[in-house]
């Protein structure tokens, strides 16, 4: 009989949780567990590790594939996929993580007058949720929280990340076939316009009563009275979360030589509240930092900008389409190229051209969610079967999403190139640099004038 697959699997699984949990005790790092004081997260975690941990999650996954069997490992992720996701977005919505406290327990009915919905509703949700180790029963009327519920609770940032991610993303996302089949199929590129986006399609026919093209827009506008806004404020608080995450501090700081530039004057374009400005001036008293996004983000900058820097950090209401009004020596643009085709990302710099000096830089900042593709294609098979497929999924996952929301896609770091020379001839890249730990890259552009 030949060898058993689940058998080879376990003992795969096994050794590598030992490694995982061994190198936790190495480094005196605490292990996560489903009670409320586990740690949120497996803070410090060295990157041998971290493989070790997306190793560990490929073969789970195959696990749970191969012991569900083919044609129901299918079935059953169809009938949870979507009431999964659902769930933790209605969850989150109405913030059920603060109606339950961190310690103790809350009944049905308690929840169900903290989060304004009808009991029925609350304990149907909750129920599920309980599926998804999301709180935890106590017994049959009440309810405590588990850590993943706890970490939601904890971290306003990641509540800000379902919402900017599962709630604005999740119905769009499956208008994509539609969407596909009314403007892309039969053709053979995929259209780059941003009005024929899934997003476009799924908001331009109203299921919301409104129509918002992109996502920005949403954001932008929904809500009535002194609640237009707030998606803005949250997507804000993403931003923030992703910064510290991802330890994005690092590579701001490290993206120019700052102490080089003196007394210049620095635009972040589509800086969001302001974080990366926030941090430079801090850094580089000589600077001065001018932040530009859309209006519904002034509130939050002007509410969250502290004391230390106001002298320096200043906010403009801009549409990044539009010529560029402010003088600068430096233009930062950070996590804003990526969500549009090359077309389109050619278009916004090209906006920022009306002012330029010669001397003057762009510095983009940029996630690079996949492998560089095409060149040397032998290497680049190599290094991308070498990477777990979780990873490689964290990498389709954007991909996929950028397709939905914007018609854009993930790009190799090498493609900014192109970029700035469709934007304009007299950019000169004189710098680009991609880190594939951090996923992010750097391209330094002169005007040359
Ligand atoms: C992914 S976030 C990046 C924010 C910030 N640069 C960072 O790296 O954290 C993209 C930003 O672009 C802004 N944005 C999108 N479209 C814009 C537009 N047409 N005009 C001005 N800002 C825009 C959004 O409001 C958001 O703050």
């Amino acid at each position: 009989m030949a060898e058993s697959q689940l058998r080879a699997l376990a003992a795969e699984i096994t050794k590598l949780a030992d490694s995982f949990a061994t190198s936790l005790e190495e480094k005196n790092l605490p292990e996560a567990s489903f009670s409320v004081d586990s740690p949120m997260s497996h803070k410090g975690i060295t990157a041998e590790m971290f493989m070790t941990r997306q190793t560990l999650s490929d073969k789970l996954q195959d696990m749970w594939y191969l012991v569900q069997g083919p044609s129901e490992s299918v079935h059953n992720y169809v009938h949870n996929v979507v009431p999964d996701a659902a769930c933790l977005n209605v969850l989150n919505h109405f913030n059920f993580w603060e109606a339950v406290p961190l310690e103790g327990s809350a009944s049905y009915s308690e929840i169900a007058e903290r989060v304004s919905l009808p009991l029925d509703a609350v304990t149907r949700l909750i129920q599920h949720g309980t599926t998804l180790r999301l709180f935890e029963e106590v017994s049959s009327s009440r309810v405590k929280h588990t850590s993943r519920s706890a970490a939601l609770a904890r971290q306003p940032g990641l509540q800000a990340l379902v919402s900017s991610v599962l709630d604005i993303t999740g119905a769009p996302m499956m208008a994509m076939a539609s969407a596909l089949e009314k403007y892309s199929k039969g053709k053979s590129e995929l259209t780059q316009d941003l009005s024929e986006t899934a997003f476009a399609l799924f908001h331009g026919t109203g299921p919301l009563g409104k129509k918002y093209t992109n996502s920005w827009e949403y954001l932008e506008n929904d809500g009535e009275g002194e609640r237009r806004g707030w998606r803005q404020a949250k997507f804000v608080e993403f931003m923030r979360y992703i910064k510290e995450i991802f330890h994005l501090e690092g590579i701001v700081l490290n993206a120019y030589d700052w102490q080089s530039a003196g007394k210049s004057t620095i635009v972040d374009v589509g800086g969001s509240a302001g974080h990366d400005a926030i941090l430079l001036a801090r850094k580089y008293p000589d600077l001065k930092l001018i932040v530009q996004d859309m209006p519904m983000v002034q509130p939050v900058f002007e509410a969250d900008l502290p004391d230390d820097v106001r002298d320096r950090v200043s906010f403009v209401a801009h549409d990044i389409y539009q010529p560029q009004p402010t003088q600068a020596d430096i233009y930062i643009v950070k996590m804003i190229l990526h969500d549009y085709s090359e077309s389109e990302a050619a278009k916004i710099l090209k906006a920022l051209t009306p002012g330029l000096r010669p001397g003057n830089r762009v510095i983009v900042i940029e996630y690079i969610g996949k492998v560089d593709e095409g060149e040397a294609e032998g290497e680049d098979d190599k290094k991308k079967d070498a990477l777990p497929l979780s990873i490689r999924q964290m990498g389709t996952a954007t991909d996929l999403r950028m397709m939905a929301i914007f018609n854009a896609k993930e790009r190799p770091a090498e493609s900014y190139r192109g970029i700035f020379k469709a934007a304009d001839e007299r950019f000169d890249v004189v710098s680009l640099k991609a880190d594939p730990l951090t996923f992010f890259a750097v391209i330094e552009a002169v005007w040359r004038g």
